[in-house]
């Protein structure tokens, strides 16, 4: 009695030393040794907590087999599930952080001390400032992520040869004008951004520029330093009373408003997408564009270079400017077309232009802007104060580490972005949903291509209060990865489907359940294909599956019409059978000769000794012999195995 006791404190103890382990290791990213043993015996692996990366370098070599590499300051009991989880995300089927290795995060441009700082907590950091493109191509496969600023071209190439290991591309900047965002989704490599740290710098330097302008201070300072004494020349033209056209009415175009209003300015602005209650709170009227750029005496650019933007200034827009007009682009080069403003230029329709912004970065040493006395040029500074690149340099820093870790990042930006709060309250439905796709696909028989999935939400809730786009990337990472070789992630899931031709559609129907949880189940239906599994056809000749998340953990609650009620994990048998005493034994018997261990059994009938199906998991997947055993017990209609 006492005896038993002790075992039971025993094995508590053990529990609460395993969980520690593995939530520390899970957490802080401690290396984990003990990985090498980790593929072989997945379930409760000793584990030693290393603070060497040896183990896996060797184990991925292939080369790892024994204990104790490296130094062990602690040991514990690790879960299957958290190896497992490890194993994945090394091999790079699942993102997150892969234990047992730091992240290698490659930073292409300066970025400010404190965001390296960060960054060198949890990873390994390369800095390559003036690294070209081809070395980059090169050099990027050895990375998880690339840190760049406005200089490096993230092209499809470098994503490319980034493919498979590279996650994140992290922009330290707003403007991601220099990233293939498209090839980068495809590639399933999140791009995230730092769009709020330089704001005021670039407002800064945009009212720097229009002020410096208005009054030569840069023709001025050059003139005065070769020795000339210019009074006359360089008399300017006052700021107060005159009006400004900001053209671009977000983050930056808002603070320069508001700093030009304090000039004594008279500020107009046009965006098609700026809120009238913001212009209105500054003191500013939007405008059409054409209204914006035939009344102002000086034009603000700060919009992003995208297709409707690129070129927007050329001739014909010059030619209905106010004659004199004068022009400051702290956005980016790309929207000004640079022949037509020194046409207009030299005709005299723009007097002056300052610009911080190049078609081509640097410019051309042949350019004439560079020669022209009415223009005021800046080496892409806007963003360029101590404070912005310590500011931007922490927060890209922080993005990319998150991305890394495999959360969403609020600047994402070519992923859903979902605020943290509907992420946890999501997160278990997200398991519910891939093991549903998952299992879904491997109900069809093979040789019928899946067109068109449905996947029905039932919810107390009302449609506008769900946010399912991550559950539906879910589902088709279930559906696609077991049928290719592709590696869907939240990123490129959409791209994915409509790549393969697989149409996946959503309803939400509200049902009277819990409001407190989100979902009271989620179904996943395939049409128009033939099942190996006939009984998990509906009615209306659909595959159909549904599962519920009880206890926290997702559950397959219908296969067609017959209710069942098993755990989603391990591997799964599904047998139809008639309804009669003994079939759960006689199976079992079947799987325990060959020392299958059944984790959970279900039986789900139409009515009473008509037709039933059971489910049954399974730790290990039965051999051929038990296959064929269970597939020649009389009753049993039809069986299909299913790995989760
Ligand atoms: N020179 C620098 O160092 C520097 C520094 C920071 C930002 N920037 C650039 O400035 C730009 C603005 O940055 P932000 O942080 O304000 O971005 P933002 O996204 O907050 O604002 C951009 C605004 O432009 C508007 N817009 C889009 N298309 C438009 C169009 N055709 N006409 C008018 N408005 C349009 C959008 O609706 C949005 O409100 C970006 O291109 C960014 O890269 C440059
Ligand atoms: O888009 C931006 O944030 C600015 O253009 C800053 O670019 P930079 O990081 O190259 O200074």
């Amino acid at each position: 009695m006492w005896e038993r006791k002790r075992e039971r404190e025993r094995r508590k103890r053990k529990r609460k030393r395993a969980a520690m382990a593995s939530s520390a290791c899970s957490k802080s990213m401690i290396p984990l040794g003990g990985l090498c043993e980790a593929k072989s015996k997945l379930c409760k692996v000793k584990v030693s907590v290393s603070v060497s990366l040896r183990p896996l370098a060797m184990y991925r070599k292939g080369k790892g087999k024994g204990k104790g590499m490296g130094k062990c300051s602690c040991s514990g009991v690790v879960g299957k599930n958290v190896m497992e989880t490890c194993v994945r995300r090394w091999k790079g089927e699942e993102d997150g952080w892969c234990l047992g290795e730091k992240p290698r995060i490659l930073v292409s441009e300066k970025l400010g001390e404190a965001g390296l700082k960060v960054l060198r907590e949890v990873g390994e950091v390369e800095c390559a400032y003036e690294v070209t493109q081809e070395e980059l191509c090169r050099k990027i496969a050895g990375f998880d992520a690339l840190i760049v600023r406005s200089g490096t071209k993230v092209s499809r190439e470098v994503l490319e040869a980034g493919k498979g290991r590279l996650k994140v591309v992290g922009r330290a900047g707003v403007g991601i004008d220099n990233v293939d965002l498209q090839a980068a989704t495809e590639y399933g490599c999140l791009v995230v951004n730092a769009p709020t740290a330089n704001t005021i710098a670039a407002a800064e330097h945009g009212i720097a520029l229009l002020a410096s302008m208005a009054r030569n201070v840069a023709q001025a300072d050059a003139s005065t330093k070769a020795g000339q004494w210019l009074r006359s020349k360089y008399v300017g033209v006052s700021m107060v009373g005159k009006t400004l056209a900001v053209i671009g009415f977000g983050k930056v175009g808002s603070e320069v408003a508001r700093r030009a209003k304090g000039l004594g300015m008279h500020v107009i602005a046009h965006d098609p997408y700026a809120p009238s209650d913001r212009a209105r709170s500054i003191g500013v009227d939007l405008v059409s564009f054409d209204e914006a750029i035939s009344t102002c005496d000086f034009i603000s650019l700060h919009m992003p270079l995208t297709p409707s933007t690129t070129n927007l200034f050329n001739d014909s827009i010059f030619s209905k400017m106010k004659p004199g007009v004068r022009i400051v682009n702290v956005s980016r080069g790309g929207v000004i077309d640079e022949d037509s403003l020194l046409r207009a230029l030299d005709s005299g329709i723009v007097s002056q232009a300052a610009l911080d912004v190049f078609t081509q970065e640097p410019p051309s040493p042949h350019s004439k802007l560079l020669q022209h006395h009415n223009v005021t040029l800046t080496p892409h500074l806007g963003a360029s104060t101590l404070e912005a690149q310590e500011g931007v340099a922490i927060e890209i820093a922080e993005a990319v580490l998150g991305a890394l870790k495999g959360d969403l990042s609020s600047t994402a930006v070519n992923a859903p972005m979902v605020s943290p709060e509907v992420m946890s309250e999501l997160s278990p439905y997200f398991v519910l949903s891939e093991k549903l796709g998952r299992l879904a696909v491997q109900l069809v028989s093979g040789g019928t291509g899946i067109k068109s999935v449905k996947v029905v939400y039932r919810s107390s809730r009302g449609p506008d209060d769900l946010d399912t786009r991550l559950l539906r990337a879910m589902v088709t990472k279930g559906i696609i990865e077991p049928i290719s070789n592709t590696i869907v992630n939240l990123v490129n899931a959409d791209f994915i489907a409509k790549q393969k031709g697989l149409r996946l559609s959503e309803e939400r129907v509200v049902v009277d359940s819990s409001p407190d949880l989100p979902l009271d189940s989620i179904q996943v239906q395939i049409s128009s294909v033939d099942s190996k599994f006939a009984s998990a056809l509906s009615e209306n000749g659909l595959i159909s599956i549904d599962g519920k998340v009880k206890f926290g953990e997702p559950h397959l609650t219908c296969v067609g019409s017959f209710d069942v009620d098993v755990s989603l994990e391990g591997n799964l048998i599904l047998c139809r059978q008639v309804d009669q005493p003994g079939m759960i034994g006689l199976v079992g018997n079947i799987l325990g000769q060959q020392n299958v261990n059944v984790s959970f059994m279900s039986v789900g009938r139409t009515s009473r000794r008509k037709q039933a199906i059971m489910a049954i998991g399974v730790d290990e997947e039965p051999n051929k012999e038990a296959l064929h055993n269970i597939g020649a017990v009389p009753s049993i209609q039809e069986f299909v195995f299913l790995k989760l």
